[in-house]
């Protein structure tokens, strides 16, 4: 029996120490990889080709799936569904003064959670109130120990974003966090371009927003890498606490969950990044922009933004963004937005003989740095103040003026072809000019200062770049394979983007038409 018994000791002894030898391997390997990952994330230039970019992008993905073996815990724990923790987040948001009368959460097809009016609420009436102390926020990460790790740290310091991400993982592993109520009912996964493999990736070619995606995706890999060393290196008591949690698959996690639900909310004596419960449960309609922060009463008061029966699903408004911003940071296409935009990326060649002049007339509007110009939806009633609309789910920002533009073809594109397609006479006439506003305006007083003939090259020149964008979507159509949710959002992204170029094209057609062909030189 002795012997038996001191033989299974030694068994038990010897497979812990075997355990911990493996631990520390791992750690080892981990290191390593890591360590490859800072270095592929440092090196990156942004005038790379785009081959070279989605070669780059390979090679993060690659080290990150070997990262995310190591770091993935042998048995997955079987967590509870979300929607069988919707009662208990209701208890907790009631028993802290949370108003929802007439609001339940429901699930609904294309949209996984949202909200459902158990009555009808009319236009402009009060339908939700949040107290600020149910928000999680980016002062509350301050106020937490982990305001020891922003002290030092200066990203965190600059990223409220960030803060709020590492925050929400620190409380997720706190079973008695304040907010457990609300992190059990938040989504397990997310549709960003986060959790999209390199084929549903590729599929975005010839779009914009590929390059956007991998730009993120560089991002996001890096700020793990970076933080992944500090919490491995720094002695503090609060990264010890960050170790065994700080997984890739963890950050990519709270990092959506902060892109597609996080606020910015105006409190009394500062502005703060905030996740807002039960009302960032609503998905997005067309409309307006009906939530505040009320800062007598600390709360945050969501309006109906139209009228809405019982029954149906209440929707609020995000903002006025374009497909690329919906699709990159929340995850999701909205094909009636009447604030798409496509973004066209120009760019005066190096071998141009004329680029100084041409380059200098740019700077002079203040697009010396641009490379992207914005072609809009047909009629994209829109102000730059409102296109501005940081990452939140557009909250306080009713008083943004929005007015019609009368073009698919923005001031700056506009400013850019007319600049583009100018001879030696023209840019002598226009160098001549402080600031020359006339070539970003369509009023009929500057088409004629600027002559028919100019703009008859430029919107041609439009013209044919918008049609050979076409042909490259064209070209681009996979066949058809089973539409997973991320590959149904390429593909409605995709078509809205067409969309924008037959607008473009059509409009672009009317305005060569109606030029008068006399001043033609
Ligand atoms: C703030 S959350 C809204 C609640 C979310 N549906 C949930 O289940 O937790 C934002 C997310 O909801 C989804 N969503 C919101 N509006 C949508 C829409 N109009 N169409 C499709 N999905 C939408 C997207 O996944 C988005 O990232």
């Amino acid at each position: 029996m002795g012997r038996k018994s001191s033989s299974k000791q030694n068994t038990k002894k010897n497979s812990s120490k075997e355990g911990s030898k493996y631990e520390q391997q791992k750690r080892k390997e981990l290191a390593v990889l890591v360590d490859k990952l800072l270095k592929l994330t440092s090196i990156f230039q942004a005038t790379v080709t785009p081959a070279k970019s989605w070669e780059h992008y390979l090679e993060i993905e690659s080290l990150l799936k070997q990262i995310q073996n190591i770091e993935a815990p042998k048995t997955k724990s079987e967590t509870p569904s979300r929607e069988s923790n919707i009662q208990e987040f209701l208890k907790w948001l009631s028993e802290n003064e949370a108003q929802y009368e007439g609001v339940e959460i429901a699930s609904f097809k294309g949209y996984d959670l949202g909200l459902k009016a158990t009555k009808d609420f009319k236009e402009g009436s009060l339908m939700l109130t949040i107290p600020r102390k149910v928000m999680m926020s980016e002062q509350d990460a301050r106020e937490s120990i982990l305001g020891k790790f922003i002290e030092v740290d200066p990203l965190l310091q600059n990223m409220p974003n960030i803060t709020l991400a590492l925050f929400l993982l620190m409380e997720k592993s706190k079973p008695d966090s304040f907010w457990a109520p609300y992190i059990a009912v938040l989504p397990e996964r997310y549709s960003t371009i986060l959790y999209f493999t390199p084929e549903e990736l590729a599929e975005l070619k010839p779009s914009p927003v590929l390059e956007s995606s991998l730009k993120l995706y560089r991002s996001i890999a890096r700020q793990y890498a970076y933080f992944y060393m500090k919490i491995h290196t720094l002695d503090l008591p609060v990264v010890k606490n960050l170790q065994d949690i700080f997984t890739f698959e963890n950050y990519r996690w709270a990092v959506s969950t902060v892109m597609t639900r996080q606020n910015n909310i105006s409190l009394s004596h500062a502005d703060t990044t905030a996740f807002i419960p039960l009302w960032d449960m609503c998905n997005h309609q067309h409309g307006k922009i009906t939530t505040d922060f009320n800062k007598e009463l600390s709360r945050g008061e969501c309006f109906a933004l139209r009228d809405f029966a019982a029954g149906e699903q209440l929707f609020i408004f995000y903002g006025a963004r374009p497909n690329s911003d919906l699709f990159l940071h929340n995850g999701f296409v909205y094909p009636d937005n009447q604030y798409d935009s496509l973004s066209l990326c120009l760019g005066i060649s190096s071998e141009d003989p004329r680029r100084a002049a041409r380059r200098a007339l740019l700077s002079r509007l203040g697009l010396g740095g641009a490379a992207h110009y914005p072609l809009y939806a047909a009629a994209a009633p829109v102000s730059a103040e409102l296109r501005a609309i940081p990452c939140g789910l557009g909250w306080g920002a009713a008083h943004c003026p929005l007015y019609a533009a009368a073009a698919p073809v923005s001031a700056e594109l506009r400013a850019f072809v007319r600049i583009f397609c100018m001879d030696e006479e023209d840019l002598t006439k226009w160098s001549s000019h402080n600031v020359p506003s006339e070539l970003v305006s369509s009023e009929p007083s500057s088409a004629e200062a600027v002559g028919a003939a100019l703009d008859r090259k430029a919107y041609n020149y439009l013209m044919t770049r918008c049609k050979l964008l076409k042909t490259l979507y064209a070209k681009s159509k996979t066949e058809e394979k089973e539409l997973t949710l991320h590959r149904n959002n390429v593909k409605l992204l995709k078509e809205c983007e067409v969309r924008i170029l037959d607008g473009a094209i059509e409009y672009l057609q009317g305005v060569i038409d109606s030029l008068p062909v006399e001043e033609t030189k």
